[in-house]
């Protein structure tokens, strides 16, 4: 019987570790550098950061490994996914970043690495096994790769495969699945093609379009619940990855995380994971409701407006709704004196 809801995640086994913490949105994406010695026609990772050396703790410009333990702590994350661009190519900064991690929130914080296995060698397994990783995740876009698949088969973190589910690569991934199933590969995780700004030229020229959510392609769903079909009783932990479960999940709950953790008192948040916030510009004293932010504004909960309209002379009130850390997405008047 095949496990999960149907369109948002199938699976006929156990979850990969690093899948069962994504879940509960406890893992803080490392993008720790862009740079890739390939391109693929469908690479989602987007013009800004692609081919680029910048860091990304979560959504976050970073310049130091130091913001990724801050930004760890503010979501009280329970492990860490590394990805780029190719991490191999940066191996110093990852295994420093690992052993960081492990030394900050000790040897369960869990850890698991993307690479294409292009840069894979015995001094760089050598590295990430030293360093504490716990498991690795392989996108052999050519065939070639697998070798490097059979030298990290070799060590003590679990090996898995990570690829997309493209709409007439179905010879691919039974060959790459079967290879698994022989090679004793721990898992294989089909993600639903994501179709974004850098890659959908290329799809929508093999006539793939977005069917569904933010990125979601048409088709992939279809061959990828084939394949499980396929391969449902067989020796392989195989995993179906939706992009709507990556936006309403995975990111949703890492959102709701990081506020339970790194709220102030007067943050109020939505069902999205977005905190909402009135910010009030009078020249009373109304630091009992929340924070001073500037000779005239102040930061309140949006639940105590009516309150403070009672006692104290307002300017003006703007709703305010932001991402968690810090991006602002919308804002509204609420009220303006002039009016
Ligand atoms: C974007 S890659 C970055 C890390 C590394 N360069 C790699 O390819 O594994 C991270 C994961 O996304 C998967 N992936 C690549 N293109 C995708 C797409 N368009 N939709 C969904 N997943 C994709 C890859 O198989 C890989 O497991
Ligand atoms: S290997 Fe990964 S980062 Fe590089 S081009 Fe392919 S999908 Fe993009």
């Amino acid at each position: 019987m095949l496990k999960g809801n149907s369109e948002i995640t199938l699976y006929n086994r156990d979850l990969p570790k690093g899948c069962e913490l994504c879940r509960l949105g406890s893992k803080i994406v490392v993008f720790i550098s862009g740079e890739c010695g390939d391109n693929c026609y469908y690479c989602p990772v987007s013009d800004q950061r692609f081919g680029k050396d910048s860091m990304f703790a979560n959504e976050k410009k970073t310049t130091s490994l130091y913001d990724f333990i801050y930004e760890a702590y503010k979501m009280n994350a329970l492990g860490a996914g590394i990805t780029g661009g190719d991490p191999i190519l940066h191996i110093d900064r990852v295994t420093n970043l690992i052993k960081m991690f492990k030394t900050e929130f000790g040897e369960s914080f869990h850890i698991h690495l993307y690479t294409s296995g292009r840069y894979i060698n015995y001094d760089a397994l050598d590295a990430l096994q030293e360093s504490g990783l716990d498991e690795i995740r392989f996108h052999p876009l050519k065939l070639d790769y697998l070798k490097a698949i059979e030298k990290a088969l070799k060590y003590n973190f679990d090996v898995g495969i990570e690829v997309p589910s493209i709409p007439g690569e179905e010879e691919y991934l039974k060959f790459v699945i079967q290879w698994a199933i022989d090679h004793k590969v721990k898992f294989v995780n089909l993600n639903e093609l994501e179709i974004t700004e850098r890659n959908y030229q290329n799809l929508n020229a093999k006539g793939l379009r977005i069917s569904h959510g933010l990125a979601g392609s048409s088709g992939s769903f279809k061959l990828a619940s084939e394949i499980l079909k396929l391969y449902e009783f067989s020796d392989i932990n195989l995993h179906y990855c939706s992009s709507v479960y990556k936006d309403i999940v995975e990111t949703r709950t890492r959102f709701l995380r990081t506020i339970k953790m790194s709220a102030k008192p007067f943050d109020e948040y939505s069902g999205e994971g977005t905190i909402i916030r009135a910010r009030i510009k009078t020249t009373d004293n109304i630091s009992d409701y929340g924070e001073k932010i500037d000779s005239e504004h102040y930061i309140v909960s949006p639940l105590v407006i009516d309150d403070i309209l009672k006692k104290y002379s307002v300017d003006e009130i703007i709703i305010e709704e932001m991402l968690p850390y810090g991006l602002k997405v919308s804002q509204k008047l609420a009220y303006s004196k002039s009016k």
